[in-house]
């Protein structure tokens, strides 16, 4: 791979399924990406139609497996399969891959020795996205390997994770498995909270479609006014959380509920200790 010139090379999707997909968007917008038919090619053994019409609009090409001509001229290789087909896909690439392509792995649990036994001697990086980067407000934590420490391998990773939101390096792997619990999973504990609080606003007499634009329109500005405060160190969550609660106001009869007996806080330390502990089960595994 040229150092200092991340976006030339040519890049190889495997799995183009939601987050693939997320990232292959981003690549394909003029703005944002900087690949084409040219640079990109996508392995996914099942077509779904939002890949067709991607690949149609910007003429990419997608192979069922990856070819060895496909493979030749590859500088990064981005895997987007589920853990649990990872194994199989490490036997299929093995021998394709030009032996300095970039791997950059976003599977949950994955770990660089673990890769690094799939794929020996390549430069590796595992990234830990999130959904909301299929909008551009993901937030991405990745590592690298040894092979992956030369700071053009960095940069040619940011440059494609960045089309997801922002990226954040780490240097203890260790720490990877939490970053799966809290911001990789993490999406899915609002939105169970956005369900959550439409059930209760319909429980409490409100027509479903008023309830659930309710719940949409809270969390969606309460998720800006988070942001803004961060952004401009104004106030972080505990200083607005507190500015809605007047003194023996509704909210604080609403919060005594969800801190009653650990309430709310616990119940999350136990999740994301549970999500940290299956990322790390899902790396055994491998
Ligand atoms: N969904 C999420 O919120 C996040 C997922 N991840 C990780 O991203 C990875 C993908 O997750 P999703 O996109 O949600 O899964 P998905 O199931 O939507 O996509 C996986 C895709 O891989 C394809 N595939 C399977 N075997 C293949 C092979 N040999 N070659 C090429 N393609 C193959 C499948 O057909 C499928 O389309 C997982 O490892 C997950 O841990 C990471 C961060 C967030
Ligand atoms: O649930 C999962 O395993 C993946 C990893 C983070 C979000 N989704």
């Amino acid at each position: 791979m040229p150092a200092n010139n991340e976006a030339t090379g040519k890049v190889a999707l495997i799995g183009a399924g939601r987050m693939g997909l997320a990232l292959a968007a981003g690549w394909l917008c003029a703005r944002r990406g900087g690949l084409d038919s040219d640079t990109l090619v996508i392995v996914e053994p099942n077509r779904s139609d939002e890949l067709a019409e991607l690949a149609g609009k910007h003429g990419i090409k997608v192979l069922p497996t990856l070819t060895k001509s496909a493979a030749a001229g590859l500088d990064r290789v981005v895997l987007a399969v589920k853990p649990q087909a990872l194994p199989a896909l490490g036997e299929e690439l093995g021998g394709k891959l030009p032996r300095n392509a970039l791997i950059i792995s976003i599977l949950a649990g994955a770990g660089l020795i673990g890769l690094g036994r799939l794929f020996p001697g390549h430069p590796i990086i595992r990234a830990m996205p999130n959904t909301p980067g299929s909008i551009g407000k993901g937030i991405t934590v990745a590592i690298s390997n040894i092979e992956a420490d030369p700071p053009h391998f960095r940069a040619a990773a940011d440059a494609l994770l960045k089309v997801l939101g922002s990226v954040e390096w780490v240097e203890d792997e260790r720490m990877m498995d939490a970053v799966t619990a809290v911001s990789g999973s993490g999406p899915a504990y609002v939105f169970l909270m956005c369900e959550a609080l439409a059930r209760a606003g319909e429980a409490e007499g409100l027509p479903a479609e008023l309830a659930e634009k309710l719940a949409v329109a809270t969390i969606a500005g309460a998720g800006a006014l988070l942001e803004d405060g961060h952004k401009r160190k104004t106030a972080d969550a505990a200083a607005l959380r507190r500015a809605v609660t007047s003194p023996g106001g509704t909210t604080q009869a609403a919060l005594d509920v969800m801190m009653a007996g650990g309430g709310l806080p616990m119940l999350v330390r136990n999740a994301v200790a549970a999500a940290e502990r299956q990322s790390r089960k899902l790396g055994s595994a491998l």
